[in-house]
């Protein structure tokens, strides 16, 4: 079946040669043959090398000493399938008796290097089973996300290219709350408007409380229910939304109260239980530079910061029920940001770390969940801008990259799906204004005088 794939392939590249001027197709069908062969030509040998083979079995010994035949050789974990991919192979693996999952990816990097790949990454799919993904290029250089219509779900969108060529998804139904972080220009915004871009054609309403005084998220009012460009709007947004919450929990209470004969299965315990004509639309929540709203330099400001706090551990809380999900985005966000910033962070499940300056920031991110994980943000290069490492509550990490959208693209789509744009009861009032802001003058310049 493999050589059929690769005789096919073949085919495929010869075609191309017979063409005068060989399209992408061509160079990318010739490229992963090239791949493909070499990996399948080179395997037996290579995994031998690697130590990942394991001695023939005694009855193959016994039958070859009795029929004076050469001794097997070791056997190495059985090919159950070679898919070529856009960015090069997977490959899937029987492992035989007394392997395991580590062993395959402690040699990772030895693999790579005997197959000629740029990256190789493994993981274990079930018992015994391994897929093995081989890249041939650094595919996180240009990002360009393949075509996905397939896997989208209702609140599942693709926001990164991961190193293994796979695709980063953001799924809030599997990770409710998710915590973003990153020094200066190391691309948080462009991940955010990633996300906002990936939600922009879902059925969902968008509350954004961006503290850069709106700059990153007003251009894209359009398509957002609610948004705060300050500390004070935003207290009285996350107020309205924790009066939303319980609203709905409301909801879900009288819909069980009128089920109560039907089988528990029926039973709704969240919006995505309740019947499509009584489900409120789901929100997530855009915060962007979280620590402005938890810095204060008087009593007033101390007491707004206790009621945005308070309120943001709430929805983190009790908000995934009412389908309201948290997208928290910042530069750091540890305990010297005041009391009940641990405890918000503890129920901040998703992870994202882009180039931070210090371990302790990484720290911030994955200290609780891995200490590779830390390694690897500290370790991504200022000029890797919008590389990140991505990991959840489980441990696993993945280091991504979005793609290079634009404001003006992402601008562009929500302007495309603003009809969309739900209307909250409680959120109108911080619904944008769409009229077209007057201009600002720019701030005075004092010039310095002249040096001597
Ligand atoms: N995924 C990406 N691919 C390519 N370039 C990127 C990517 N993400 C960010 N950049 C580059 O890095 C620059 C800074 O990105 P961004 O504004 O998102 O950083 P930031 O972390 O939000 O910075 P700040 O905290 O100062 O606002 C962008 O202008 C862009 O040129």
């Amino acid at each position: 079946m493999t050589w059929l794939l690769v005789a096919l392939m073949l085919v495929v590249a010869a075609a191309g040669l017979l063409r005068w001027r060989r399209p992408a197709w061509y160079w990318l069908t010739f490229g992963v043959t090239l791949a493909a062969l070499r990996v399948l030509v080179r395997y037996g040998s290579v995994m031998d090398a690697c130590g990942l083979t394991v001695p023939a079995p005694r009855w193959r010994l016994a039958l070859a000493r009795m029929a004076d035949r050469p001794v097997p050789s070791p056997r190495a974990p059985r090919i159950l399938r070679v898919r070529p991919t856009r960015t090069g192979l997977v490959l899937r693996l029987k492992l035989r008796p007394g392997q395991d999952a580590f062993d395959v990816s402690a040699s990772a990097d030895r693999l790579r290097h005997s197959f000629g790949m740029y990256g190789v990454t493994s993981r274990e799919l079930r018992s015994g089973v391994v897929e093995l993904r081989m890249t041939g290029y650094d595919v996180l250089r240009r990002v360009q996300m393949p075509s996905l219509a397939a896997d989208t779900g209702p609140m599942r969108v693709p926001v990164a290219l991961r190193e293994d060529g796979s695709v980063h998804y953001r799924d809030y139904r599997a990770v409710p709350h998710a915590l973003t972080l990153g020094a200066t220009e190391s691309g948080k915004s462009v991940y955010q408007r990633n996300l906002v871009a990936g939600l922009a054609p879902l059925n969902v309403a968008l509350v954004g409380i961006d503290c850069k005084q709106g700059v990153e998220l007003f251009p894209l009012a359009r398509r957002f229910s609610a948004l705060a460009d300050n500390p004070d709007t935003a207290a009285d947004i996350l107020d309205a939304l924790v009066a939303h919450m319980e609203d709905v929990y409301r909801l879900i209470r009288s819909h069980q109260a009128i089920s109560v004969s039907v089988p528990d299965a029926e039973i709704a315990a969240d919006i995505w239980d309740l019947p499509e004509d009584i489900r409120p639309v789901p929100v997530v929540v855009l915060v962007d530079e979280v620590a402005e709203l938890a810095l204060f330099a008087n009593k007033e400001q101390e007491k707004r910061r206790d009621r945005i706090i308070t309120a943001l551990v709430r929805l983190a809380q009790l908000g995934r029920a009412a389908g309201i999900y948290l997208e928290i985005c910042g530069q750091r966000f540890g305990s010297e940001l005041g009391k009940g910033i641990t405890m918000l962070r503890a129920q901040l499940t998703g992870r994202t770390a882009h180039r931070v300056n210090d371990e302790t920031s990484a720290n911030m991110a994955f200290g609780d969940i891995s200490p590779d994980a830390v390694l690897a943000a500290i370790t991504i290069p200022a000029e890797a801008r919008g590389v990140a490492i991505a990991g959840d509550s489980t441990g696993g990490w993945h280091r991504i990259r979005a793609p290079h959208t634009s404001l003006r693209q992402a601008l562009n789509l929500c302007n495309k799906h603003a009809d969309r744009t739900p209307h909250l009861p409680g959120l109108d009032a911080f619904r944008p204004a769409l009229n077209t802001p007057a201009p600002v003058p720019a701030p005075a310049v004092e010039s310095a005088p002249a040096a001597a």
